[in-house]
């Protein structure tokens, strides 16, 4: 196939950063996709519904194409309260909160220390049926860290899931067959986003002749077995799996450095990517449901009414992109991606 045409998808986890770098995020994120959920692990974090409305206009400030419209996310502290979910509710602008467990990744020092403190703001949650979306990943020391996503499901999640039956949970970017078998077990309440570099990559192309910190992310690349079972995941046809390129933005130098940030950027070839991962399993029919359809039926939103159309026509992917007063190194920089959006 040379061309092919899916109804307009969305982007159901990405980080846009602030400041001078939403320019150039804004612009890449809303070239095509419809809407996105907003990760707000900003300094300070958007912890309430005033803060998401202050990042929701530095957002449409920046001026993005005009079909794009960012759903904002709280970030859930030790702090928040129940009154905040309902504050974040009524904004009509909050459409999930994050549960970063404190210390689990790229500014989630704030975060919760200790699920059994936001017992309150979770039972709201399900009260007014706002999604939580979860970084799932345990941060003991003594945890391996290939193995917190799996620990974090048994120790966490599947307790979690017990007690709140209801509630919506999005466990985001899964890298394990751990991950997918826990999915898939789970009721119509419980969901997962994939990410594209979870679905062409594994732990070899961050080690294997010599560190490539580009494809440092968390949680961190597995083994390929995992890697293959995330691909069936995605391009299964279940509705449990969407889109969602957790496009995490690090200025080059803080990741070529002796102490590297985590995080892939992929925000300026999304959708030709993850073309790329479905053409591989032979499995293009299944994009559209993956990037357009499952992700609106869980959020309970409309699906978008219009469609983007994917030309097979290879073009180089630059060796860095301006971001802010930075550059940012890009998934396939130096290299080719074999698909385009018209
Ligand atoms: N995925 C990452 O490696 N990094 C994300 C945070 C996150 O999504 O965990 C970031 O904000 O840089
Ligand atoms: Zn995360
Ligand atoms: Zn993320």
């Amino acid at each position: 196939m040379t061309t092919f045409t899916i109804t307009r998808p969305d982007d159901w986890h990405v980080h846009l950063r602030d400041g001078a770098s939403l320019n150039n995020t804004v612009a890449d994120i809303s070239r095509y996709f419809g809407r996105a959920i907003i990760m707000p692990n900003l300094v300070p974090p958007v912890t309430n519904a005033e803060l998401a409305t202050q990042y929701h206009q530095r957002i449409m400030a920046a001026n993005p194409s005009k079909q794009f419209q960012p759903l904002m996310v709280l970030y859930l502290t030790d702090q928040t309260t129940a009154e905040d979910i309902k504050a974040a509710k009524a904004s009509g602008i909050v459409y999930a909160a994050k549960l970063y467990p404190a210390g689990a990744t790229t500014n989630s020092s704030s975060g919760v220390t200790n699920v059994d403190n936001i017992a309150p703001v979770l039972a709201a949650m399900e009260e007014v049926n706002m999604p939580l979306l979860v970084h799932g990943e345990v941060t003991d020391h003594d945890i391996d860290i290939f193995d917190r996503e799996a620990v974090f499901i048994d120790t966490i999640l599947r307790p979690l899931v017990a007690k709140y039956s209801t509630l919506k949970i999005v466990l985001e970017h899964i890298t394990t067959k751990n991950a997918v078998d826990f999915v898939k077990a789970a009721g119509a309440n419980v969901a997962a986003t994939i990410t594209v570099h979870h679905l062409l990559f594994n732990r070899n192309h961050m080690l294997v002749g010599g560190i490539r910190p580009h494809y440092y992310c968390l949680p961190i690349l597995k083994r390929n077995i995992h890697q293959h079972a995330l691909v069936e995941a995605a391009t299964s046809g279940s509705d449990k799996f969407f889109l969602g390129t957790d496009s995490a933005p690090h200025a080059q130098g803080a990741k070529e450095a002796a102490c590297g940030c985590a995080g892939a950027y992929t925000a300026h070839a999304a959708i030709e990517l993850y073309a790329e991962a479905f053409e591989q399993a032979g499995a293009l029919d299944k994009l559209e449901g993956f990037a357009s359809l499952h992700g609106p039926k869980f959020y309970n939103l409309p699906v978008n009414s219009d469609k983007i159309t994917l030309v097979k026509e290879a073009w180089n992917v630059p060796a860095t992109m301006a971001f802010g007063c930075d550059e940012v190194v890009p998934i396939r920089a130096n290299e080719t991606i074999a698909w385009q959006v018209k």
